[in-house]
Parts: structure tokens; sequence; C-alpha cells
């Protein structure tokens, strides 16, 4: 890959390989835009099929932080990690602990947290070297495990596509095809079931999907099934790239809002769904309640303050498809554009006043 003619295509600012040769410590950090604040984007670990598949990932993950962190109004950057590994089996101390060597090395530059294959207790390693990391342990006045808070944002944010699409954000009774039933979707589909949606559930863990079966009544399905069952939204709450060549033609719902980053396996099929009527809402601006959450440590954790902020993705969820009637242009653009302007204001403002970039954490 031209990795430098890709960094200045998507207007990347930097990425720091990492490695560490007795931890087996190989992350790549990238950072995409500070124009807001420091690039705060959680830590995935993965295994992955080549070394520029996880550069890849890395890439497209912490653009995707720039543009959810915008849109959510906070005053951060976006960035984010990928460790290469088998999260099950890799895992040691030194290796976290590296690696938050390496973070502090950046010098605030970027903030972590979890994401797929890390945890808290991973994030309390990563703390013993740096303080520019969230989601840490709630013993030490932090916020913790960000899922739950996600999967809140998540449910809220479908309540106001489901009422654009179906005239009313009531989910009861309604048919909801969850892929993955991981960290956020199980909170998620407890949010459901108390509402009185009907679930039908998929995941590669079995384990996973008998929980969602016998807690919320879900019929499970075969991960490749989900994509066609009869249902009114479909919520993919597993990896990314799942609205495709391959499954739009599958899909029923006419509702797409989950919780998984990169849903659009390309910007196209954002259009192609948009021409059929669904309405999807932008993974970014659905699934931000765990950056919002995590972000909320930087001011001294408060939950209320949080939780208040998270209810805004009802709303923001209602902006983009309010932006995206009027402009008639499909709703992944529509949030893209206001992110955009968003990061533009401030770029202007900002050049001007601002040499070093002050913000929150110099004042820590
Ligand atoms: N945890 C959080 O607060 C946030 C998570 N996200 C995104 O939400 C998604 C889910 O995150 P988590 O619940 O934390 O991760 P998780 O790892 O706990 O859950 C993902 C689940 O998907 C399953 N899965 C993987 N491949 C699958 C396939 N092909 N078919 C069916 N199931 C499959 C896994 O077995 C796992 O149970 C990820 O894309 C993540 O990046 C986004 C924002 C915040
Ligand atoms: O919610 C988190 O754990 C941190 C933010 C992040 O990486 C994400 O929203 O994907």
């Amino acid at each position: 890959m031209e990795i430098f003619k890709y960094l200045e295509q998507y207007d990347y600012e930097q990425v720091v390989f990492c490695q560490d040769k007795q931890s087996g410590l190989k992350a790549i950090i990238a950072i995409h835009d500070t124009t807001l604040g420091p690039a705060l984007g959680g830590t995935r670990m993965w295994t992955y099929e080549s070394e520029e598949a996880a550069i890849i990932d890395a890439l497209r993950l912490a653009k995707g932080m720039t543009y959810k962190n915008a849109a959510a109004g906070l005053n951060l950057g976006g960035g984010k990690t990928v460790i290469i590994g088998d999260p099950r089996k890799d895992k040691n101390e030194e290796m976290f602990r590296a690696f938050g060597r390496y973070i502090q090395g950046l010098n605030g530059r970027y903030i972590t947290a979890e994401d797929v294959g890390t945890t808290v207790a991973d994030m309390d390693l990563i703390h013993e070297e740096t303080d520019y990391v969230t989601g840490i342990s709630p013993a030490f006045g932090s916020s913790g495990n960000p899922s739950p808070v996600t999967a809140y944002g998540v449910y809220r944010g479908m309540k106001a596509a489901a009422k654009a699409a179906f005239g009313s954000d009531s989910l009861e009774g309604k048919v909801i095809a969850v892929q993955g039933v991981g960290n956020v979707a199980y909170n998620l589909c407890r949010h459901l079931h108390e509402e009185g949606a009907q679930l039908i559930v998929t995941d590669i863990n079995k384990e996973a999907v008998q929980r969602a079966v016998e807690e919320f009544g879900a019929r499970a399905v075969d991960p490749n099934e989900i994509y066609g069952v009869e249902c009114d939204i479909y919520a993919p709450c597993a990896l990314g790239a799942t609205v495709n060549d391959d499954t739009i033609p599958q899909l029923k719902a006419k509702v797409i809002a989950g919780a998984a980053n990169n849903q659009l396996k390309d910007t196209r099929h954002g259009d192609i769904i948009h021409e059929m009527g669904i309405i999807y809402a932008p993974d970014y601006v659905i699934n931000a309640g765990g950056v919002i959450n995590v972000a909320d440590e930087l001011y001294g954790y408060n939950h209320d303050r949080a939780m208040k902020k998270v209810e805004t993705i009802y709303t923001n969820i209602e902006k983009v498809i309010e932006i995206s009637k009027r402009d008639g242009i499909p709703t992944y653009l529509a949030a893209d554009r206001m992110a955009e302007e968003r990061i533009e204001r401030m770029r202007n403002s900002r050049s001007q006043f601002l040499q070093n970039g002050h913000h929150i954490l110099s004042r820590r």
C-alpha cells in the first residue's frame, strides 16, 4: 500500500507504529485530525489477516472518530489504535504497559479507551503508565465500561430513526434483527425487550446467543441468515462493512440502526440504501454514547451529565434525517456535512488564537 498517498488523500496527521519484542506488542496508533482537540478513540485488539488490513482498519476507524466526536459536539479530534493479536490468547500485562508508554510519548495528542477486544482491566494497565486513557475502573473515579452507555445511545437513536420510518418512535411489537450480541448489543437487547420489541439475534459466539434467547425470548438464526430475515429494523452490532453488495439485496428492514463502526462497506452502499427508501442512522452518530461517556472523564466524571449528553443522540439522528430530506441526500452524507461544518468553523476560529492547542487536558 502507498501509505503516504493514502494519508494525504484523507488528511491524516500521524501514524505511530509501536512494537515491543518482550511482550509481543504490535500496535498502530492512527491520528486523523486534532482540530477540535486531542484525538480520542479506543484500542481494538484483533487477529488481522495481514499488517495492511490492520493499518487500514486503524486508519478508517480513526477518521470515523474525527466525525463521531465532531458530530457529538465534543471538543476532541479523531484517533484509534489497533493491536494485532488474539485478545483471548495474546494479552499480557507488559503489553499494555508498553503500549501505555507509547501513548505517554505522544504527550496528550492521543487519548485511548476500550474497543472490541479490550477491557477496563486493560485500560487500568495502560493507566499505570499514562493519564491519557479513559474507560478505566470506577475505583479511579472514572466511568468504567462504556458499552451500556453506547447501548442506551443506540436505543435512543433507533427510536428517532423508527419515528421517521414508521411515524412513531415506539418499538413495541417491532421486529428487530440484531447482528452480534456482545457487550453493546446485549444491553441494547435489554432496552428493546423492555419496550416490547421482538428480537431475532445472531452471533458467532453460541453462549452470547443462548443468553439473549433465555433472557429476552429472542429467536436465534445462523450468522449468514440475519440479513434476509423478515424484520422492521436491522441492527448491525458486530464488526464493520456489513452493508454491502451481497447483503443489500437480502435486506427486508426499513431501518438500519446499530452500534457497529463503519457499517457501510463503501459510501456508494449508503447511496443505494437511500434510493431503496431505507432510513439509515449513520453509525458514528448513533454509537457515540460510549465516547461521550468516556470523554466526560476529562472533566471529572459525572454520570448524570454524561447521560444528559447521550440523550442528544436522539435529536442528532432527527437532525441528520431532516438534512437528508431537505437536501435530498443520503443520511451518511448529511452526517458528514454536519461534522465537517463544525470542524471547519472551529479550524477558522482557533487558527487565529491558538498556537499550542490549549485544552481541558492542559489543566489536569
Ligand atoms: N463498546 C462500545 O462502547 C462501542 C462499540 N462500538 C462498536 O460496536 C460494535 C460492537 O462492540 P462491542 O459490543 O463492544 O464488541 P463485542 O466484541 O463485545 O461484541 C461483538 C460481538 O459480535 C460477534 N461477532 C463477530 N463477528 C460476527 C459475525 N460475523 N456474525 C455475528 N456475530 C459476530 C462477536 O462474537 C461478539 O459477541 C463494534 O463494531 C464496536 O466497534 C462503537 C462505539 C462504542
Ligand atoms: O467508546 C469507547 O470505548 C471509546 C470511543 C471509541 O473508540 C468508539 O466510539 O468507537
